[in-house]
């Protein structure tokens, strides 16, 4: 379980810039096997909040916990997936993707197994030897996605990483990230500025608001499972709750944007 508790992050003053409140008392539990995704508007903090789970940075106020123990950096129960530019161009695609395990002194035999094993739930089985230049950005981000769960991480953190992809491309690899979450027990937290995309995903949706970035909305979600039942992504995105849901949540980000137009961010 990851606990957030009463956190808030303010980066320090830059130049004529002052001290930026990014996260002011934010509390988050999420428990194994949940799919939690975070929506908002520009600045709200989403990024903020992913990196202090990532443990690459500390939180000025409040504390993470991950399994009962303070989160102190970064660590191998946290598997992160970024939108692009995180894979190494000059190793191939088991290379990238058995890197994690490399580095903490893992046998080849045995880091060659699980890569293998997560490529293959990717569907990259046929692609260990190419280069990562010559794949699309869709194979790309599933060997980012590879990569991470080879570690076997107790939670996989990942900003916006379809952002960089074409709609089709977006669809099935959403449609691929349910599957993955179906069959593991690991904890999602995925940052998305697609409506569309958050609701699909997520069985715990937070809608975070800007000056201070904290949360504002919850909702419990079912659309995921919908979809593990039926396998029919474009139903389920058509349906009359769902777009009911998508208009409500679209209402309260714009209201954010909006008021985001008008004001300066918080500074202190
Ligand atoms: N290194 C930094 N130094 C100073 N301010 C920062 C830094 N990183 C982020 N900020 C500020 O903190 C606030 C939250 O930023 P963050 O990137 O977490 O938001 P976000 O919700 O992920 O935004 P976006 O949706 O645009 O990616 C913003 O006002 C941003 O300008």
């Amino acid at each position: 379980m990851l606990e957030v508790r009463n956190v808030g992050l303010t980066y320090p003053a830059i130049n004529s810039h002052g001290p930026v409140v990014a996260l002011k008392g934010v509390n988050l539990t999420i428990k194994q096997g949940d799919f939690v995704v975070a929506l908002g508007a520009s600045g709200c903090g989403k990024t903020t909040l992913l990196s202090l789970m990532a443990g690459f940075m500390s939180p000025s106020e409040g504390e993470l916990n991950l399994g009962g123990h303070r989160i102190d950096g970064p660590g191998a129960d946290r598997g992160v997936v970024f939108q692009k530019h995180a894979l190494l161009p000059w190793l191939s695609v088991m290379e990238n993707t058995e890197f994690g395990l490399k580095l903490r002194g893992v046998s080849r035999s045995e880091r060659r197994e699980k890569a293998a094993k997560n490529l293959a739930l990717v569907g990259l089985q046929d692609f260990h030897n190419h280069m990562i230049y010559q794949l699309s950005g869709g194979m790309q981000q599933r060997v980012g996605i590879a990569r991470a769960l080879t570690c076997d991480p107790e939670m996989l953190l990942m900003d916006e990483p379809m952002a960089a992809l074409d709609a089709l491309t977006r669809e099935t690899i959403q449609e691929l990230l349910l599957k993955i979450w179906s069959v593991s027990d690991k904890m999602f937290f995925f940052i998305t500025h697609s409506v569309e995309e958050a609701l699909f995903l997520g069985s715990r949706l937070i809608v975070m608001s800007p000056r201070p970035g904290r949360i504002t909305h919850t909702y419990d979600l079912d659309f995921n499972r919908r979809f593990l039942e039926s396998g029919d992504s474009r139903a389920i995105k058509s349906s009359p709750d769902f777009i009911k849901m998508r208009e409500t949540i679209l209402g309260i980000i714009y209201g954010d944007e909006r008021a985001g137009q008008k004001e300066e961010f918080v500074h202190v």
